[in-house]
């Protein structure tokens, strides 16, 4: 009876997520236990600046990556948003279980206000650019404050401070139980593509650990994998990070996958706008990452990565 160790984050979020995965292996009733083990990652210490200035890229999974190195951990369940679009040697994404809600939650102060009907120059609450520039196309005339934390650090805050609204992931919300009736709107990719790979999660392991991924790949979607495979692949030509305003929803029409794509500039005034379809994930990311080179979507990310050196 082989204990498998999982290195998680101590967020509330990321200890569900995690407990959530450890149930689908029980499932499989096969000779394996498991065990917590709790990591402070850089992305959990710094919550007093936005993401987007100390450079985003792997600031969660760092600390849980070293951990499996050093065989302290066997595994790690990230939020697949929070993936860096390249990995480091030696380890793999070795499943990438079924999604959850990948759309955004707006949510009102009076819950009752959706986007489109907050008074001008209402306040909304995001430290998400790629939020921001969405929110901005549709309302151009809003306020965007930046707000972190958690969950419910973001739902106090919204109560107590001068914020109309805010904009989360409906993953977490869901993850987490919060009653749906707290959401005021779900924003539909056609207002607001999702970053890329939201609401997924990837679970990862070293990859000489044939025993462990043979175990994972049990538990594999390959709905998710596939369409969260396209999004990557766009991301990852285009060098994004969670710092610059980009988006990557697909799914399944059939057999065939339908990628929307999404560079934008943070104050919402040039957005750029893919839809792809086609049947080989790597191939439909990549059509993507193309089309956009050809409009200037490179261009506009190495400005806006500019501009956060910057300020
Ligand atoms: N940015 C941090 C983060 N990473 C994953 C989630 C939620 C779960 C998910 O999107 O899969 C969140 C919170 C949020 O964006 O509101």
């Amino acid at each position: 009876m082989r204990k498998i160790v999982i290195g998680s984050r101590r967020s509330n979020l990321a200890l569900t997520q995690t407990e959530w995965v450890i149930e689908k292996l029980k499932g499989l009733n096969l000779p394996y236990t498991f065990e917590v083990k709790k990591i402070m990652t850089k992305g959990d210490k710094i919550l007093d600046v936005t993401l987007s200035k100390v450079g985003g890229k792997g600031l969660f999974v760092k600390e849980i990556e070293q951990a499996m190195y050093d065989k302290e951990v066997d595994l790690a369940v990230h939020s697949m948003k929070d993936m860096p679009s390249e990995m480091p040697d030696g380890l793999v994404i070795a499943s990438i279980p079924e999604r959850e809600d990948h759309r955004d939650a707006f949510i009102s102060k009076d819950s009752q206000t959706k986007l489109k009907d907050l008074p001008e120059g209402a306040i909304v609450g995001t430290s998400s650019l790629r939020r921001a520039a969405q929110v901005l196309v549709q309302r151009p005339d809003v306020k965007i404050k930046s707000i972190r934390g958690n969950i419910e650090t973001r739902m106090r805050k919204l109560k107590e401070e001068d914020y109309d609204a805010i904009v989360l992931a409906a993953a977490g919300l869901k993850r987490m139980d919060w009653p749906e009736s707290m959401v005021t709107e779900f924003l539909e990719p056609d207002v607001c593509v999702p970053a890329v790979g939201q609401g997924a999660l990837a679970i990862e392991c070293r990859e000489e650990d044939t025993e462990l991924r043979e175990l994972l790949e049990k538990i594999n979607d390959e709905y998710t994998a596939r369409t969260v495979t396209a999004e990557r692949t766009f991301l990852h030509l285009l060098e994004g990070g969670c710092q610059v305003p980009i988006a990557g929803y697909a799914y399944l029409d059939g057999e065939e996958i339908v990628l929307t794509a999404l560079i934008a500039k943070s104050d919402g005034s040039t957005v750029l706008h893919e839809v792809v379809r086609g049947t080989d994930p790597v191939e439909v990311g990549k059509e993507a990452a193309d089309r956009m080179f050809k409009k200037g979507g490179k261009e506009m990310i190495d400005e806006a990565k500019e501009e956060l050196d910057q300020s």
